[in-house]
């Protein structure tokens, strides 16, 4: 199936939002493709959780649209909100499990809430997905007894919990050291193939980051810059998106640009 073709997710347009006379998202146009992984970077304070607040609904735009399978939010009254959240997963930087839960519980917290479902059809889950995250043993105990890794995997359990069709990522290794953040990887492309959904990840972690990505987004001025391949984006020529991968990754030589342009065009 050719990139076109893919069913688009999340469609931004023209999107402004300003908070007091800070104007922080300047028509920002943004395409999330069905499940794909899109990567936004950029600098600290440009935008990037507010651009993800405002897909998951948490926020609405002074101006622009937020699309969701087509759907604007900002038409959408409480209740359809509420329904089209039920296919969203979160998994924010500073996990926010309840503390006087145990792991199962807050992991069960989802399907409680939100569905209907049997005691017994909601352990086999919350089994599944804790096993899912080699945490198969850790239901009885309280956030308080894990380590920073293993809350983040509790957290990523939950946001699985309910079969999300897309899933958002704030930050998802802050504060873990690189074994810890490789684990986190790992899982992450673990689930996506196992669930298939679709990912929007907020990310300072370049160029490692680079290599979950389908598509990386640079915001700059409250603008996106490039949204294409991560190949594509480390050649790019646009002089921001240069100057931030000379930044983060270091300056590439003009011949090994060369040669992945050669490849690329073969
Ligand atoms: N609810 C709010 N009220 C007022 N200002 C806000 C609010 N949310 C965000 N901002 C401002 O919008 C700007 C962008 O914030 P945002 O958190 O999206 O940045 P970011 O790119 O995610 O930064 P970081 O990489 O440091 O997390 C900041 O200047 C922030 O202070």
């Amino acid at each position: 199936m050719t990139q076109e073709k893919t069913r688009i997710a999340i469609e931004l347009i023209d999107v402004e939002r300003a908070f007091g006379r800070q104007q922080v998202l300047r028509k920002v146009n943004l395409t999330v493709r069905e499940g794909t992984t899109t990567v936004i970077v950029g600098p600290s304070g440009q935008g990037k959780s507010v651009i993800l607040k405002h897909m998951l609904g948490l926020l609405r735009p002074d101006r622009g649209k937020v699309l969701v399978y087509g759907q604007n939010l900002a038409d959408m009254s409480k209740r359809q909100m509420k329904v089209v959240r039920k296919d969203f997963g979160v998994l924010f930087q500073n996990v926010a499990l309840f503390d006087s839960m145990t792991v199962y519980d807050n992991v069960a917290l989802p399907l409680r809430e939100r569905t209907d479902l049997s005691e017994d059809a909601i352990r086999d889950n919350v089994e599944e997905k804790l096993a899912l995250m080699d945490l198969a043993d850790m239901g009885p105990k309280f956030p308080a007894q894990l380590s920073g890794g293993m809350k983040k995997r509790v957290g990523l359990a939950r946001a699985l919990v309910m079969q999300p069709r897309i899933v958002f990522f704030d930050e998802p290794t802050t504060g873990l050291d690189v074994s810890k953040s490789n684990e986190i990887y790992r899982l992450f492309h673990k689930t996506q193939a196992k669930l298939k959904y679709t990912a929007v990840i907020v990310s300072h972690d370049v160029p490692k980051i680079f290599k979950l990505a389908d598509y990386v987004a640079l915001i700059h001025e409250g603008q996106i810059l490039g949204n294409m391949s991560p190949e594509q984006f480390q050649l790019s020529d646009h002089p921001v998106i240069k100057a931030f991968v000379e930044e983060t990754m270091g300056p590439i030589y003009s011949s090994e640009r060369e040669e992945r342009f050669f490849y690329e065009e073969v």
